[in-house]
C-alpha cells in the first residue's frame, strides 16, 4: 500500500485509540470476541476511476477540487493508498435481521479509514463501502457493484439536501473489476462492474453494536461503549450536568437516540422515502439513515408498498410500518443496555420519547404538507382520510402533494392535482371524494387566515418537487453501465435543490412511466448488492 499527502485531511481516531480491538489483523473470517474493531486493510483494485463526487461534502472535508481531480484521489477513496493518519478497520456488530437475531455480523465490505476533522472542528468518519474482504465478510466478497453503488452516493446526497438526517457520500469510484452478483437470486450470476462509495458520517455505530456485546454477556465491553458513545458523539449530553451520573446519563442518551431515530422516520415518511432493510444493523445510533440497498420511493401512494423482493412475503418493512418497526428496533436497543441499569423500566421513558418526538413530527408534516399553520386534532383525520383516498386512487405522492399548493382554496378543484393520477378510470370514480376532501381542506386553510404566498412557500419546503425516483436512478444507471457516467451528474444536481422550481428540468418530476412499473430496479429490488 502506497502513502502519501495528496488529499489533506486530518486525522484524530478515537474509535480506535479509546476502544478495545481484536489483537488479530488482517481479512481471516472469524468470531471476534471481546474487542469492538479489527484492524484491516482495503484490498487494492485494479483501476480507480473516480466516477462522481459531492461537492458540498468535499468543502465540508476541506478537500479542493484540484484535489479531487487528481488520480491520487481516486487511488485512495478505492483503497488502493493512504493518507497520514488513516488506520482502516472494519467495526464489529450483530444484528436483528427480519425479527432474527442473526449473531455477529460486522462490517464485511465496509472499511473505516479514520475519523477526520474538519476545519470547524466536526468529526467525520470515512468509510469505504465495497473495499474488499474483512474478517466480517463471512461468505462474501466484500465488493459492491456499480448499480448499488449508484444509488447509495446518489441517495446519500439527495436525502441530505431534502433535509432528512442521512450518512453522507464523499465519492462514487470505479474499480476496474468486475464483481459477480446473482441480482434476483435466481441462479443466473453475472459478472458487473465493480465500484466504492466513501460514506461520511460523524460515527456509524448502528443498534447492533450495542447487542452484539449483549448477546455475549460482555458487559464491561458494552458500558465502555455507550460510554465512549456519549462522550464522543453526545457530548451535549455529557455536558449537560449529568456527568458521572451513570444511569441518569445513559437514560438521557437512550431518550437522546429514540427522538433522533422518530425524527428521521417522520422525515422517512414526510417525503415517501421506503428504507427497505430496517434490521438493527442498519439503524444508526444517530438517528441517520444507513444504508442505501434495496430502498424505494413511493410513486403511487401505497403505503403496503416495499421494494424489496427479500422481503416480498411479510413486508415486514413496507413505507406504513417504519414508524412501528423502528420503535420495535429501539426496543432491541433497550433490551441490549437493560444490563447497565438497576431498573430497566427507566428505559421505558426513552421509549415513550420515541413515541412523543413522532407524534410531534409527524403532526408538524401535516400542518407543513398540507399548508395549515399548525396541527390540530382534526387535522390528523383530515391527514388519514387523504391518504386513504390517495391510496385507493392510486395517486403519486410527490405530485399530488406538491401540486396541492396550486388548488385554490378559494374555489377548489381537483384540476390543479389531476396529473397525479396512474389511472383516468380511477380519477374519475374518485373525483366526488377527492372533490369533497379538496372542499374540506380549503374550509380549514381559509380558518388559518395565513398570506397565500407565504402559505404557498412554506407547502413548498415541505413537498419536494424532486425525489430520486426509483426508475430515474435506474435510467442513470444503465447509462453508466454504458460507460456514460452524465446521467448520475445529472441525477444529483438536480438533487441539489429538491424544493425549488428548476425549468428546463420537468423530466425529473414526472410520474413513474408505465414500462417502469414492474421493471427490475425500478419497482423491484433485492439484497443482492
Ligand atoms: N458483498 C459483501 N461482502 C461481505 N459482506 C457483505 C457483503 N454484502 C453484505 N455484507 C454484510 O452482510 C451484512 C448485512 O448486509 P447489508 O446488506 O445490511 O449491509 P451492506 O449493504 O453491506 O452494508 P451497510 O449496512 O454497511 O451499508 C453486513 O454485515 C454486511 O457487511
Ligand atoms: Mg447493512
Amino acid at each position: 500500500m502506497r502513502h502519501g499527502a495528496p488529499v489533506n485531511l486530518h486525522f484524530d481516531n478515537r474509535f480506535l485509540r479509546e476502544l478495545p480491538g481484536d489483537p488479530e489483523t488482517g481479512p481471516r473470517v472469524r468470531q471476534v470476541e471481546g474487542a469492538l474493531w479489527s484492524r484491516v486493510a482495503p484490498t487494492p483494485v485494479a483501476a480507480p476511476r473516480l466516477l462522481a463526487h459531492s461537492a458540498e461534502m468535499a468543502r465540508t472535508l476541506g478537500i479542493g477540487e484540484a484535489e479531487i481531480h487528481a488520480q491520487r484521489f481516486a487511488d485512495v477513496f478505492a483503497g488502493n493508498a493512504l493518507v497520514p493518519g488513516m488506520e482502516p478497520y472494519a467495526a464489529n456488530y450483530g444484528g436483528h435481521q427480519f425479527g432474527h437475531w442473526a449473531g455477529q455480523l460486522g462490517d464485511g465490505r465496509a472499511i473505516s479509514l479514520g475519523e477526520a476533522i474538519a476545519h470547524g472542528g466536526e468529526r467525520w468518519e470515512l468509510q469505504l463501502k465495497g473495499a474488499g474482504p474483512t474478517p466480517y465478510s463471512r461468505t462474501a466478497d466484500g465488493r459492491a457493484v456499480l448499480r448499488s453503488s449508484i444509488r447509495e452516493f446518489l441517495c446519500s446526497e439527495a436525502m441530505h439536501h431534502l433535509g432528512v438526517p442521512t450518512t453522507r457520500a464523499l465519492s462514487l469510484v470505479a474499480t476496474g473489476e468486475a464483481v459477480v452478483r446473482d441480482m434476483f437470486y435466481d441462479g443466473h450470476p453475472r459478472p458487473e462492474p465493480g465500484a466504492i462509495v466513501c460514506r461520511v458520517a460523524p460515527s456509524f455505530l448502528r443498534v447492533g453494536n450495542f447487542e452484539l456485546p449483549y448477546a455475549r454477556n460482555d458487559l464491561p465491553l458494552l458500558r465502555q461503549l455507550v460510554e465512549f458513545c456519549i462522550r464522543r458523539d453526545f457530548t451535549h449530553i455529557e455536558g449537560g450536568g449529568l456527568e458521572g451520573a451513570g444511569e441518569a446519563l445513559y437514560a438521557a442518551w437512550f431518550a437522546e437516540v429514540c427522538t433522533r431515530t422518530a425524527v428521521m422516520v417522520a422525515h422517512w415518511m414526510r417525503v415517501g422515502f421506503v428504507h427497505g432493510v430496517m434490521n438493527t444493523d442498519n439503524m444508526s445510533i444517530l438517528g441517520l439513515t444507513i444504508d442505501y440497498g434495496p430502498y424505494g420511493w413511493i410513486d403511487n401512494y401505497d403505503p403496503d408498498w416495499t421494494p424489496n423482493t427479500t422481503d416480498a412475503q411479510g413486508r415486514r418493512y413496507r413505507f406504513g410500518w417504519q414508524p412501528k418497526i423502528a420503535y420495535w428496533n429501539l426496543t432491541r436497543l433497550a433490551h441490549a443496555i437493560s444490563p447497565l441499569f438497576a431498573d430497566p423500566q427507566v428505559l421505558n421513558a426513552g421509549l415513550q420519547a420515541y413515541a412523543d418526538a413522532y407524534t410531534r413530527e409527524d403532526r408538524d408534516s401535516i400542518a407543513r404538507k398540507l399548508g395549515l399553520a399548525a396541527c390540530r386534532d382534526a387535522d390528523v383525520e383530515l391527514a388519514k382520510e387523504l391518504h386513504v383516498l390517495l391510496a385507493d386512487a392510486e395517486v403519486d405522492m410527490t405530485l399530488f402533494f406538491r401540486a396541492l399548493a396550486d388548488v385554490d382554496v378559494a374555489v377548489p378543484t381537483l384540476a390543479p392535482v389531476a396529473h397525479a393520477f396512474y389511472d383516468d378510470d380511477k380519477r374519475e370514480a374518485s373525483a366526488p371524494a377527492f372533490g369533497d376532501w379538496l372542499a374540506r381542506h380549503a374550509a380549514r386553510v381559509r380558518e388559518d387566515a395565513v398570506d397565500p404566498a407565504a402559505r404557498r412557500q412554506r407547502m413548498n419546503a415541505a413537498n419536494p418537487k424532486y425525489v430520486l425516483r426509483n426508475y430515474l436512478a435506474q435510467q442513470a444507471i444503465d447509462r453508466a453501465e454504458q460507460g456514460d457516467i452524465a446521467g448520475v451528474h445529472e441525477l444529483l444536481e438536480v438533487m441539489r435543490r429538491p424544493y425549488d422550481e428548476q425549468p428546463g428540468r420537468e423530466a425529473f418530476a414526472q410520474p413513474r412511466p408505465d414500462w417502469a412499473r414492474q421493471k427490475a430496479g425500478c419497482s423491484m429490488l433485492s439484497c443482492s448488492s
